[in-house]
């Protein structure tokens, strides 16, 4: 195996995990949806949202990747957000 191919090895390894994990978080997010939608509660809570992306930013310890780092929790909220929606939309018109 040569030095690209190792590399490419490891991303995939990430790339698993990442995704496991994406699946765990967006279970979660159903629930929460669920919860949200029970108690009449809005998709959006910007005070949360901003909590986590602060989190994200103090865990991330390479200041150069602080915007990366920053972009990816906004797309994986968004994400989130867009889910839960299409599961309080289906709810309500049940
Ligand atoms: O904590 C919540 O209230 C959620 O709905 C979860 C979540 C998230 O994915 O982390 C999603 C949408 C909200 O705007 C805030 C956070």
């Amino acid at each position: 195996m040569n030095e690209i191919q190792r590399y490419r090895q490891s991303i995939d390894s990430i790339d698993e995990q990442l995704s496991s994990l994406l699946n765990q978080r967006m279970v979660i997010t159903r629930s929460i949806a669920r919860y949200k939608t029970e108690h009449d509660c809005s998709v959006l809570d910007s005070q949360r949202e901003k909590e986590i992306l602060k989190k994200a930013r103090q865990r991330c310890t390479t200041e150069e990747l602080t915007p990366y780092h920053e972009s990816f929790f906004t797309h994986v909220l968004a994400l989130s957000r867009q889910y839960q929606q299409s599961i309080v939309t289906r709810e309500h018109t049940k």
